[in-house]
């Protein structure tokens, strides 16, 4: 199937070194494709150098032509004491009428925040307005740089079921950086596992299964301890081992 984007042996160079090196990788209609990889591994840097913000040093990134691509960042500066309500926000930095802002934001689930300030949103709400701006562009492909950053885990785990509905109902394709390894598994028909080259890629079955992976998030390097630290985080959130060491700290009291 013809790619809608497509790098072929690219080298990216940041900061006087190559952060990139021979990546090669293809994305085609409709699909979900995931890349993981550990802090500093060259997500971001892969994605810009996909969307033809960033230069290769090497190799050539080629885009289907005429593709429309909503893009979400993964760090997005909102002055927070401007006050901006979510429906404004859509129209930045292209003007979209009432009708179409609604509905967009009523496809995200968050039809209610369309008169409230983006300052006062959850972190979920916040996140869904973001893919809402990205869909209004009708786009073939969705980029999205870490779009459950800040969310507890059942709101990662219910974004990404909003991201599935939106290529079922739209068609289009998906190209998404994460570090949550359980959410991704279910969600991605592709997984690309990226440490400044591509380790391993597959479906989410192969790619949890292969060394390469294991060695790169198995095994204390710098990317298993964030993801195991974010794993941590979400055990403290959950209630049952609080109730349940509360409920000792009773007994024995
Ligand atoms: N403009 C830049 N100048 C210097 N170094 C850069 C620049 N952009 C990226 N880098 C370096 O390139 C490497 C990859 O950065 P990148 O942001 O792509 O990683 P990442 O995998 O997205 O990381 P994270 O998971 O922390 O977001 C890092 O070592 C980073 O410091």
């Amino acid at each position: 199937m013809t790619a809608l984007v497509e790098a072929q042996n690219i080298c990216v160079r940041a900061g006087g070194s190559e952060v990139l090196h021979d990546v090669s990788l293809r994305v085609t209609k409709g699909e979900i494709v995931t890349i993981l990889g550990p802090n500093g591994s060259g997500k971001s840097t892969l994605l810009r150098a996909l969307l033809g913000i960033l230069p290769v040093s090497h190799g050539r990134v080629s885009r289907s032509p005429g593709l429309r691509i909503g893009y979400v960042p993964q760090k997005l500066h909102i002055d927070r004491t401007m006050p901006m309500t979510a429906r404004r926000f859509l129209s930045l930095p292209h003007r979209h009428s009432r009708a179409d802002s609604d509905a967009a934001l009523a496809r995200v689930g968050v039809p209610e925040v369309a008169d409230r300030p983006m300052a006062g949103l959850s972190g979920g709400q916040f996140q869904r307005v973001l893919l809402a701006r990205a869909l209004l562009t009708k786009p073939d492909l969705l980029v999205l740089d870490e779009p459950t950053q800040g969310l507890d885990q059942p709101g990662e785990a219910a974004f990404y079921r909003l991201i599935e509905e939106v290529r079922r109902d739209t068609g289009a394709a998906v190209l998404m950086v994460s570090h949550d390894l359980h959410v991704v598994m279910s969600a991605s028909d592709r997984v690309i596992c990226l440490n400044g080259h591509i380790c391993c890629e597959g479906t989410p079955r192969v790619v949890s299964n292969a060394p390469e992976y294991r060695a790169l998030f198995g095994l204390g390097t710098q990317g298993a301890l964030a993801l195991y630290q974010h794993a941590h985080d979400h055990d403290h959130t959950h209630d049952h081992p609080h109730d349940h060491h509360d409920h000792h700290g009773h007994t024995h009291a």
